[in-house]
């Protein structure tokens, strides 16, 4: 199959890729549809980044097939270079030339490309179209490399870690200019291990752990499937070495299940608001001195229950 736009831009069968003895994907199978924003989140070493660069045809696969946009990875997939874009985890440019001029440069590359101002537009680059890229904050330096993948005008864009090292303000600012691109008809495959991205951003993800897919779904769905609807996090009081008292043997009796990341704290996780509000006020009764917090369940505890374990700011697993 080949040609028109596909419901599904990826579809992925059985796809597996060694290095020597190492699994680094392990026999997944999937679809990415088309303009939606598909998150693949997994600790470093997860395999993300070896799948994504099957998907560009980087890589060689041991076994199993791909498509994107409906020519097969091994074969056809120069046929539609123009139409895939790619901003890998650490990007650099031309650091004396311009914002501009390195969008131009990129431009020239391809037949029937977008206005270099239509791209300095899309992603707010008006004001920086004259700075030198190495004069640039990170943020806008990432921003000027999803600038250079869209002038293109793909139908699929890859990002792998678009705001790794980026400040607050400036995540902020990448995830405003990613969310806009599916309206612009771009699908978005975004690789990341932040927990927060997947939140505010994918309308899909894939949990990767050890070259494994291990769920995949909307967020919402997956967050009512794993993690109920609503958590109390219990932190014992530091002179308190036990946590197997009182508040936990409540907490465990009344929760649909509970973890405990470390000795002095407890996670329960309730399916609806009200057991998990009476049990919230009946803990406190208990003993006011323990910090309690009611809080709506999210990825990471998606995650938690998925992978066994959840994940620190670098990605890695603890
Ligand atoms: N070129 C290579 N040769 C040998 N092993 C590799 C190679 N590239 C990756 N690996 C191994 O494959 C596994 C998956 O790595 P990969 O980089 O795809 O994961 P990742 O989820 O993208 O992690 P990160 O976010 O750290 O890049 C790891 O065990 C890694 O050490």
């Amino acid at each position: 199959m080949a040609g028109d736009t596909p419901h599904s831009v990826v579809q992925v069968s059985n796809l597996q890729k060694k290095y020597g003895s190492t699994t680094a994907v392990d026999d997944v199978s999937f679809e990415i549809h088309t303009d939606e924003i598909f998150g693949l989140l997994g600790p470093n070493g997860a395999g993300k980044t070896t799948l994504v660069e099957l998907l560009q045809g980087l890589r060689t696969p041991t076994a199993g097939a791909a498509t994107v946009l409906g020519y097969d990875i091994q074969d056809d997939l120069y046929a539609v270079k123009d139409r895939i874009g790619v901003v890998p985890q650490s990007f650099h440019t031309f650091e004396r030339l311009s914002v501009r001029e390195n969008i131009a440069l990129m431009r020239d590359l391809y037949s029937d490309p977008l206005a270099v101002e239509t791209v300095l537009d899309r992603l707010d680059l008006d004001d920086y179209a004259d700075t030198a890229f190495g004069s640039l904050s990170g943020g806008f330096q990432r921003r000027t490399g999803i600038a250079m993948a869209l002038v293109s005008d793909p139908d699929v864009l890859f990002l792998d870690e678009p705001t790794t090292g980026l400040d607050p303000a400036a995540r902020r600012g990448t995830w405003q200019q990613i969310d806009q691109l599916p309206a612009l008809g771009t699908t978005v495959v975004l690789t990341t291990h932040y927990m927060d991205e997947i939140e505010a951003l994918a309308d899909r993800v894939a949990l990767m752990v050890d070259g494994g897919i291990r769920a995949i779904d909307t967020v919402a769905a997956l967050v009512e499937r794993y993690a109920g609807t609503v958590k109390i996090n219990v932190t014992l009081p530091k002179s308190t070495a036990d946590g197997d008292d009182q508040i936990m043997t409540t907490l465990r009796q009344r929760a649909r299940e509970t973890h405990q990341p470390d000795s002095q704290e407890m996670v329960g996780i309730f399916d609806d608001q009200q057991t998990a509000q009476k049990t919230f006020s009946d803990l406190h009764g208990i003993d006011p001195n323990y910090s309690i917090e009611l809080v709506s369940a999210g990825m990471e505890d998606v995650f938690l229950e998925v992978a066994g374990s959840t994940l620190d700011t670098a990605g890695n697993r603890r």
